[in-house]
């Protein structure tokens, strides 16, 4: 199976001088075409770091980050940024929208301003997508009229638009009741079904059991990993019952 990632023996400090600590002690791991990967960790342990990191959105300090086998410390950073505008989609807590255009304008907001050109070809799949995730009629709605999850569902479009190999999420659905992180995870399954490697960082055990690796952190380092096949034939309450016994085993 081909890596998408591979994270070897990743350093990441933040500080100086007495103040100066590594927040990813030497951090490697892989993920592969397709997978379904989440982190949970306590709070601090460097989960969002080690995302950042892996999508090179953050320099790492020690330790090298390659993406379809090309080492991101060597790409320039205008290279960087076609990878993680072509390759990778992004998913946070909170969907930072702009508040002067509706939901269809934020949707395609940065696939037009890489192709101008094609914006007939660019709205169209933006309305497929909606319609997908449930949220077609909500196009011309203002930022502010939406839901939660509503909002959240308009985030995963955009991250969408480019078709990327890889979606990573970081706490995506942190800040949504439990049905709508239910539903936005139901969207994740189908994506991830579809071929998209997918990378969530959480603290809730229940989106972990939806993945099929989970990797646990612990002071800036990966101490235990638990694989959930699909075809184990688990049902969910006893995936969610695996995690929860890991979590207690390894004290997190
Ligand atoms: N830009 C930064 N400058 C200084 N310290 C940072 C920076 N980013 C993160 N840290 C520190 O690194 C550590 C790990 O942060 P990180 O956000 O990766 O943890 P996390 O496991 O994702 O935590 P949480 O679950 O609370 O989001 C924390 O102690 C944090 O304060």
């Amino acid at each position: 199976m081909n890596r998408i990632i591979i994270g070897d023996r990743i350093v990441k400090t933040f500080g100086e001088g007495d103040e100066q600590r590594n927040v990813l002690n030497g951090v490697s791991v892989e993920i592969n075409e397709g997978e379904f990967v989440s982190v949970m960790g306590p709070s601090g342990s460097g989960k969002s770091t080690l995302m950042y990191a892996l999508s090179g959105i953050d320099h790492v300090d020690d330790g090298k980050v390659l993406f379809n086998g090309k080492d991101l410390s060597t790409v320039t950073e205008s290279e960087l940024s076609d990878l993680r505008r072509t390759k990778m989609g992004f998913v946070f807590q909170q969907p930072t929208m702009l508040k002067n255009l509706n939901i269809l304008d934020n949707i395609i907001l940065p696939a037009m301003r890489s192709n101008r050109k094609n914006t007939a070809k660019i709205v169209a799949k933006a309305r497929t997508l909606m319609k997908r995730v449930g949220i077609a009629e909500l196009e011309t709605r203002d930022i502010t009229q939406v839901s939660g999850g509503q909002l959240q569902r308009a985030g995963i479009c955009r991250a969408l638009m480019s078709s990327p190999e890889i979606l990573f999420g970081d706490e995506p659905t942190g800040a949504l009741n439990s049905q709508s992180a239910n539903e936005i995870m139901d969207i994740f399954t189908e994506i991830n079904a579809e071929g998209t490697a997918m990378l969530l960082v959480t603290h809730d055990a229940k989106v972990a059991a939806r993945t099929e690796r989970i990797l646990f952190m612990r002071d800036g380092q990966i101490v235990n990993e638990l694989r959930l096949s699909k075809y184990d034939g688990l049902n969910f309450d006893q995936r969610i019952q695996k995690v929860a016994s890991k979590m207690l085993e390894i004290g997190i």
